[in-house]
């Protein structure tokens, strides 16, 4: 298969969607592999390392996404990027569509094959593509906190761990899955006092034994949450309904009870945000915007910062999955791999996942069905 990489074009988006070792694997399981020349510079990885591994380097974003069957990224393609859709483009990439209907319209019409690596799910519920970058993020969610919380930021003028004779911050977490279990390490390791709110009790229980009672976990309802978010100094927004629209679970009168110069970090915010005063996204250029006095932060692609790490840890995972795509075709392996049928949004120009199909009003196709109408392989 000819596998194109093009150059990242978020505001801030370092990552790029594949490795050297990457390319060594896709090159020894014998397919093509195109690279949009200096993808790899944000991430630290030179054109020329990709070239002793056997990678070609063009010139343009347009030669690597017309040449390609399959094109591997970090984001979801942005407006400038829809133009370059075609009929059976294998699309593999973080999508988050349940916020993006512009998108989701531009892959159906065209009739590319979206697979989105947060939907990638395994039997027991969890997202392997997603993981990383949750880990990522949950723990720059409270470095940034820690930040924003400085009086030259915004914030109230705070340390997050207090120091002896003085108390230290409330750092409140709603959702304790990835994100929220990395934030709360990285809180409690900074001295704060940590509260975990869930709606999951089984997940409240597994915290409260990893953690030996060193945080709070509270129920996750209406009640409990003003309660959380009166007293937080460091909101965190953490929760996540696969392929759906994040639920606004923090109104704006909670917001409104917050003391000034406190902060709030949206992390769900690529699924549109659990807080109501969060009305946009904001970027690593302009990260922040202060409402009710309060600093709240809403970039969707927060470990793009930290591309590096971010890149390694993510193509980890990928380029596993990418290997059957290429080595298979889509059709053969979404078959034989249900968690990756799982990831498939959109195919021959229906949305196959059912939650997204729900958020944006669209009928519901099985995404293996949808791949017979293609006549991919
Ligand atoms: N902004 C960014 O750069 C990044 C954003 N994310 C996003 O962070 C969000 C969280 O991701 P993960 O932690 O990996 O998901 P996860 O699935 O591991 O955890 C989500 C948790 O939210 C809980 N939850 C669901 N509804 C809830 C409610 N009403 N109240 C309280 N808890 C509730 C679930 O029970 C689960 O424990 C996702 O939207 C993800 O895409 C992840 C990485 C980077
Ligand atoms: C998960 C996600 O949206 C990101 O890593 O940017």
């Amino acid at each position: 298969m000819i596998v194109g990489i093009p150059k990242e074009i978020k505001n801030n988006e370092n990552r790029v969607g594949i490795t050297p070792a990457g390319v060594e694997a896709l090159k020894k399981a014998g397919h093509t592999v195109l690279i949009e020349t200096s993808a790899g510079k944000g991430s630290g990885f030179e054109d020329s390392e990709y070239r002793d591994k056997g990678a070609e380097i063009l010139s343009s974003a347009s030669e690597v996404w017309s040449k390609a069957e399959m094109v591997i990224k970090v984001k979801e393609p942005l407006a400038e990027e829809y133009g370059f859709f075609r009929q059976n483009l294998i699309l593999f990439t973080y999508l988050h569509l349940a916020p993006e209907a512009g998108l989701t319209k531009a892959l159906a019409d065209s009739g590319v094959v979206a697979v989105g690596y947060e939907t990638i799910q395994l039997d027991d519920g969890s997202l392997p593509l997603l993981t990383p970058m949750s880990e990522v993020a949950g723990r720059m969610a409270v470095q940034i906190g820690a930040g924003l919380l400085e009086k030259p930021h915004g914030g109230k003028g705070i340390l997050l761990g207090g120091v002896p004779g003085v108390k230290p911050a409330e750092v409140v977490i709603i959702g304790g899955g990835v994100v929220g279990t990395n934030a709360a390490k990285v809180a409690i390791g900074m001295g704060a006092r940590v509260t975990i709110l869930d709606l999951n009790a089984n997940r409240l229980r597994e915290l409260d034994d990893i953690f030996g009672g060193r945080l709070m976990t509270i129920m996750s309802d209406s009640y409990h949450i003003e309660e959380a978010v009166r007293k937080a100094d460091l909101l965190i927004g953490a929760v996540l309904i696969p392929g759906a629209r994040a639920p606004k679970l923090v109104k704006e009168y909670m917001v409104q009870q917050m003391t000034e110069g406190s902060v709030i970090v949206d992390v769900a915010i690529d699924q549109g945000g659990s807080i109501e005063t969060i009305d946009r996204i904001t970027t690593h250029e302009n990260p922040t915007y202060i409402k009710h006095g309060v600093v709240h932060y809403a970039v969707a692609n927060m470990p793009g910062a930290v591309a590096r790490t971010s890149t390694l840890a993510l193509t980890n995972v990928t380029i596993p999955y990418a290997l059957q795509i290429a080595n298979f075709g889509m059709s053969e392996a979404a078959t034989g791999n249900i968690s990756l049928a799982r990831g498939i949004n959109v195919a021959a120009g229906h949305v196959t996942n059912q939650a997204v199909a729900q958020s944006l009003g669209y009928a519901f196709m099985d995404g293996l069905e949808a791949l017979k109408e293609t006549g991919l392989v």
